[in-house]
């Protein structure tokens, strides 16, 4: 049998506690600030993907979800697979004992074990399981930092689900080429295992107005992303990288809070305004106010991407009391779980019921109970999910 030029991975998804929001180059996705975020276990939120190189496969193809994606000249995806080609044509130039592979078409299947495009950060685990497939197929001697400039290509968030833990995206300053915008690990998750994320899935439907869009406006039309680039997020990321480093929860989680409450005050002072957070939203925005005031220090921290749901930062301690909250003001159809035991709604002791409606089951479609995570994952070949014939193994 000829041999199969073939590799399998997955990666993870990475919620922002200091958010990306704005390029400053469009075509290498160079972004108007840094950023930093949680990568989270791909036990719970991952992307798999396939992809192999034959000579008789007559163009590159991919498919997502069970249906082909057409990869657009030009587009992103067709930017991080002709990157990746580069790479391979390098390393058997370098490395003439190499089969020459380079040259081959590619075919590549992908899946994601939660919605896409739902706000979920499915471009984030999509973009780096995509990159790093490739570079386990091509085996490339590429760090995940390297990678990191290629998944960038493909959505800039994705640079940071080439690492486990906590992983900043130092923005650079290489104007030309962008070879100093990627990402870097700030911890591994081994350094803080106690982080926990509960994930309240307002909404899973494509949302209105997309992050590469959104952020676009923004750049063209608000001052107070300027404010916010010059004179806020320096200073913030070396301030949560100092409390990450000291495992200092109640710092960590009022950073985040803080900085997604101007992500989406910068979304508002576009012009015309994004709305991306809705009424229930909000309510949860005031449950986790309260709930952070019953103590010292914040318990919680609550932070939002470009949509209504609501990630909900956590330590274990704390994060079955959270979840009561939660179910109190708003009841799931199905039984939540934690910890092996079901979860009863419930409020913490002196906590101001007023300070939210109860709402109907359906308000959060569903909570998704998570922590820190790995970077991505080589899988076996019975993993692949793509058959002899390089065709997806089952087509929705
Ligand atoms: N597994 C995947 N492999 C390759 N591309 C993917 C994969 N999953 C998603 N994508 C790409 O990402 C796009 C969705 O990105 P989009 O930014 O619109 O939504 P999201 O990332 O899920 O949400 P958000 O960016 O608001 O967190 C898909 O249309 C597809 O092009
Ligand atoms: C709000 C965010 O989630 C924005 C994510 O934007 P994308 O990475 O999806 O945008 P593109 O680079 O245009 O693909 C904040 C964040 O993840 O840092």
């Amino acid at each position: 049998m000829s041999n199969v030029y073939q590799a399998t991975t997955s990666a993870p998804v990475n919620i922002a506690c200091i958010k990306y929001w704005g390029k400053r180059n469009e075509s290498l996705i160079l972004p108007t600030n840094s950023s930093l975020s949680v990568t989270l276990s791909q036990d719970n939120l991952r992307s798999t993907t396939t992809a192999r190189a034959d000579p008789s496969f007559t163009a590159d193809r991919l498919w997502l979800n069970g249906k082909e994606d057409i990869i657009k000249l030009g587009g992103r995806l067709h930017t991080c697979i002709t990157e990746m080609k580069r790479l391979r044509a390098e390393f058997e130039a370098a490395n003439p004992d190499q089969p020459k592979i380079a040259s081959f078409n590619v075919h590549i299947c992908s899946f994601n074990n939660f919605p896409t495009a739902a706000g979920l950060a499915s471009s984030a685990s999509g973009f780096a399981a995509l990159v790093y497939a490739l570079s386990r197929l091509y085996v490339l001697p590429h760090s995940p930092e390297d990678l990191s400039l290629i998944a960038r290509r493909g959505s800039g968030s994705a640079c940071r689900s080439l690492f486990g833990g906590f992983v900043a995206w130092d923005m650079g300053s290489d104007d030309a080429t962008g070879s100093d915008s990627k990402a870097r690990q700030v911890a591994p998750e081994s350094h803080w295992p106690e982080m926990e994320a509960l994930i309240c899935v307002v909404n899973d439907a494509k949302k209105g107005t997309s992050s590469t869009s959104g952020m676009q406006r923004t750049v063209v039309t608000s001052a107070l992303l300027q404010h916010r680039i010059s004179e806020v997020v320096p200073s913030r990321m070396a301030e949560i990288e100092r409390a990450i480093a000291d495992k200092r929860f109640g710092d960590f989680a009022e950073i985040t809070m803080r900085d997604s409450n101007q992500f989406h005050a910068v979304a508002l002072d576009t012009y015309p305004p994004i709305f991306y957070m809705n009424d229930v939203s909000r309510a949860i925005i005031a449950i986790i106010t309260e709930y952070n005031r019953l103590s010292e220090q914040p318990k919680a921290a609550y932070t939002y991407d470009a949509g209504p749901n609501a990630v909900i930062y956590a330590l274990t301690l704390n994060v079955r009391e959270i979840a009561q909250l939660v179910l109190y003001y708003f009841p799931q159809a199905e039984k939540v779980v934690i910890g092996g035991k079901e979860v009863e709604a419930a409020l913490p002791e002196g906590f101001n019921e007023a300070v939210a409606k109860r709402w109907e089951v359906g308000a959060v479609k569903g909570l998704i109970h998570t922590r820190v995570g790995d970077g991505p994952r080589v899988l076996s070949d019975s993993e692949a999910l793509l058959n002899a014939q390089g065709m997806p193994k089952t087509i929705a």
